[in-house]
């Protein structure tokens, strides 16, 4: 999917919600232990109870990585199974030599057929650059991310400002809008101000809202742009607002609550 599409799906659904299948075999419920591939049953129910409200998934590879070869077939089953008309996202969030970083980029974009990838950019340009030259695909850098040990590196000085704003400068210099988005947490909402004066155009990756805290409104005010640029994801507090029988309706019913108070925003 292209940036044009996303953008005009965004404003169709009027939503700009990002659903993480953050699929964990200890927390799906208990009924779904007996399916012979319970992660692709939840996520499933899950994907045919909120497609309509969300214009993305996020498959947060490690989830998945940690049930070895079942976890992987879980994975592909579950990308084949979301619908062409939405934005996927696998946050596997790699970054290697460029050989290497080729067959990353191979893996998620080819392979698995993935729109997007994170990529973690320490290594530098020859470890991003792989991921640029696919059409229609973006590499997802990460750029201020939700967690406290963000101001470990990240918020650190760095030349004349800190180092997050050195690597969101160098690393769109990489690339354009149109093969590149940055993660940027909504617990950082008081960074956005700062963030938008460097990257205006680029779409922002938003997870941190809900579990960790971080508020809709805040990133939605601060941070959005002509094209909405935000993609504000949500797992736990889609996926497990319930964990019954029920679990499908009631992370509709969280979904619907964000989609909802996102159309207030656009
Ligand atoms: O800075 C970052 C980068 C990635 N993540 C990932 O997003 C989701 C958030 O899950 P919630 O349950 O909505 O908190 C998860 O997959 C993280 O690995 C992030 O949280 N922060």
């Amino acid at each position: 999917m292209n940036r044009q599409e996303l953008v005009q799906l965004i404003r169709d659904r009027k939503s700009y919600l990002c659903i993480g299948l953050d699929t964990d075999m200890q927390k799906i419920p208990k009924h779904l232990h007996s399916h012979p591939d319970p992660m692709f049953a939840f996520n499933k129910a899950i994907i045919d109870a909120t497609q309509d409200l969300c214009v993305a998934y996020k498959i947060n590879t490690a989830f998945y990585e940690c049930q070895g070869i079942r976890g992987w077939e879980s994975l592909q089953r579950t990308i084949e199974y979301i619908p062409k008309t939405v934005f996927t996202i696998a946050d596997a969030k790699r970054g290697d030599i460029g050989n290497t970083s080729a067959y990353y980029a191979k893996t998620f974009y080819e392979t698995y057929g993935f729109d997007s990838v994170t990529v973690a950019p320490y290594m530098g340009r020859d470890s991003v650059e792989p991921f640029l030259g696919f059409s229609d695909k973006f590499a997802i850098v990460l750029g201020l991310t939700s967690n406290a040990g963000s101001a470990d590196f990240q918020l650190q000085p760095a030349g004349d400002g800190l180092l997050y704003e050195k690597v969101l400068r160098t690393c769109a210099s990489w690339g354009t809008p149109d093969n590149m988005m940055f993660v940027v947490g909504a617990t950082q909402a008081d960074s956005v101000a700062a963030i938008r004066k460097i990257v205006p155009d680029h779409f922002l990756l938003v997870p941190g809202v809900g579990a960790q805290g971080g508020s809709l409104k805040d990133i939605s005010e601060k941070g959005m742009n002509g094209d909405v640029g935000l993609l504000v994801n949500a797992s736990r507090a889609v996926i497990y607002a319930g964990n019954d029988e029920k679990f499908a309706e009631d992370a509709r019913a969280a979904a619907q609550a964000l989609q909802a108070e996102m159309a207030t925003y656009l």
